[in-house]
C-alpha cells in the first residue's frame, strides 16, 4: 500500500518551533520507501557556533530504555528468565514485594518510586550534584525504596527510572557481564551502529557530537552547557549515546523482527494506555503514539538534561524518523520538536 511522503517542510517548521522556544538547534531525519531525507537548523554548539550536524551523536535520555528492553527479552527467548516470574527469583532480597514481576518493570507497573522526581527537584542544583557522580545500581534502588510506592503491582501505570534500573542489573546478574557487553553484543554490532555507544562512566560524548543546553527553572537565567555528564542517575535507564541515522536503523529493525522474535515482538507491541487521551500507550520498553492520520508509530522518547529526543517507527519498519533539540526542562520545545511526527507520518495536511 503507498504511503504518504513526509512532509519535510512541516518537519522543518516544528525543528524551526523547537528553535523559538528556545532549543539552540534540532534536527530531524526520515528513512522510507523513498530514502532517506534530513533536515537541520541553528546550532550544536553555543560557543562556537557550529551548524547542526546531522551525522553528530547526543546522549538519547530514555530511548535508552527501548535498547535495555531488547537485551532483557532476548535473554527470555533464550530462556534465562520468565517475564511474569518475580524479580526478586533472580535478584534475590532486591524488592520488597515478591509480587513485582520482570513484566511489572517494562510496563512501568511496579509501583517503584521515580527517585528522579526528588533528585531533580531543583533543576540546576539537582544536576550539578550528579553530573560528576558515578551511582551504584543498588544505591538508585535504594533512593526508590526510600520513597513510599506508587501503586500496588500490576494495578497502574507510573512512570519511574527505577523500572529500567533494576532491568541492568538483571542484564548483568544473567549474563555475568556489563549491559555495555550486552548492548554491544546483541544490538550495535549486529545492526552496525557506528555512532551509538554506552561509556558509563565517562561524561564525554566522543567525536562529532552536539553540546547540550540546560533551560534553568528559573525565567532568563542562562542555559547550562550540560553536555558533559556521566548519566549514571540513569544508566540502563537513560545513558546510551546515538545517532539520527543509528535511531532510524534502530527502530527500523525492532520493527522488522530482526532483533527479537516475532512472538516476542507482538508482546513488546501490546500496549496498555498511559494517560487519558487514547492517543498514547506504553509496551514492554516501548511507547505507541497515534496520530492524527491513523498511522500508529513505536519508540521511545528521551529528556536527559540538554537533550530532547523522538525515536519512533511505523509498525512494519518501512518508515522511521529520528529527532533531537539540544535543549530540556522546557517544555515547550519538547512539545514543538514532537510535531516532527505528525509531518514525517502523516505527511502534508490538505489543503
Ligand atoms: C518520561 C520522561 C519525560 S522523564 C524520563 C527520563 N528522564 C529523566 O528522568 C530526567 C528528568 C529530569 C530532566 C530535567 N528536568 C528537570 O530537572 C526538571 N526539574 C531536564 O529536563 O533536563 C527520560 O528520558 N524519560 C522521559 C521520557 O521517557 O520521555
Amino acid at each position: 500500500p503507498s504511503v504518504p511522503a513526509p512532509d519535510m517542510e512541516g518537519v522543518t517548521a516544528a525543528l524551526d518551533s523547537a528553535m523559538a522556544e528556545g532549543a539552540p538547534g534540532a534536527m530531524a531525519r526520515f528513512t522510507g520507501p523513498s530514502g532517506v531525507e534530513s533536515r537541520t537548523v541553528g546550532v550544536r554548539d553555543r560557543t562556537s557556533g557550529a551548524p547542526m550536524d546531522i551525522h553528530a551523536r547526543f546522549r538519547i535520555g530514555s530511548v535508552s530504555k527501548t535498547f535495555s528492553t531488547v537485551v532483557l527479552l532476548q535473554l527470555v527467548e533464550e530462556g534465562r528468565l520468565e517475564l511474569d516470574a518475580p524479580v526478586n527469583r533472580y535478584l534475590p532480597g532486591l524488592l520488597p514485594d515478591d509480587r513485582i514481576t520482570v513484566r511489572h518493570l517494562l510496563t512501568h507497573r511496579s509501583g517503584l518510586a521515580d527517585y528522579t522526581d526528588a533528585m531533580f527537584a531543583d533543576t540546576v542544583p539537582g544536576f550539578e550534584a550528579v553530573r560528576n557522580r558515578v551511582f551504584s545500581y543498588q544505591e538508585l534502588v535504594d533512593l526508590s525504596l526510600s520513597e513510599p510506592r506508587t501503586t500496588e503491582p500490576g494495578v497502574a501505570y507510573k512512570y519511574s527510572n527505577a523500572n529500567f534500573v533494576v532491568v541492568g542489573m538483571l542484564i548483568e546478574k544473567l549474563t555475568g557481564r556489563p549491559v555495555s557487553d550486552a548492548y554491544e553484543r546483541r544490538i550495535f554490532k549486529p545492526l552496525k551502529l557506528r555512532g551509538t555507544s554506552y561509556v558509563h562512566p565517562d561524561t564525554r560524548i566522543k567525536g562529532l557530537h552536539v553540546r547540550g543546553y540546560l533551560h534553568p527553572d528559573a525565567a532568563g537565567d542562562p542555559l547550562v552547557d550540560s553536555t558533559e555528564q556521566t548519566v549514571s542517575w540513569a544508566q540502563s535507564a537513560g545513558a546510551v549515546i546515538s545517532s539520527p541515522a543509528d535511531l532510524n536503523t534502530f527502530t527500523g529493525a525492532l520493527m522488522r523482527g530482526r532483533l527479537l522474535s516475532p512472538a516476542m515482538l507482538e508482546e513488546m507491541t501490546t500496549v496498555t494506555p498511559t494517560d487519558a487521551t487514547d492517543t498514547r500507550f506504553y509496551g514492554l520498553g516501548l511507547r505507541r503514539y497515534d496520530l492524527s492520520c491513523g498511522t500508529r508509530v513505536f519508540g521511545h522518547t528521551g529528556t536527559v538534561q540538554g537533550f530532547y529526543t523522538y525515536a519512533f517507527s511505523t509498525r512494519d519498519g518501512r518508515r522511521s524518523l529520528s529527532a533531537v533539540a539540544n535543549t530540556s526542562n522546557h517544555g515547550a520545545a519538547n512539545t514543538a520538536l514532537g510535531g516532527t511526527l505528525e509531518a514525517a507520518f502523516c505527511g502534508k495536511k490538505p489543503a
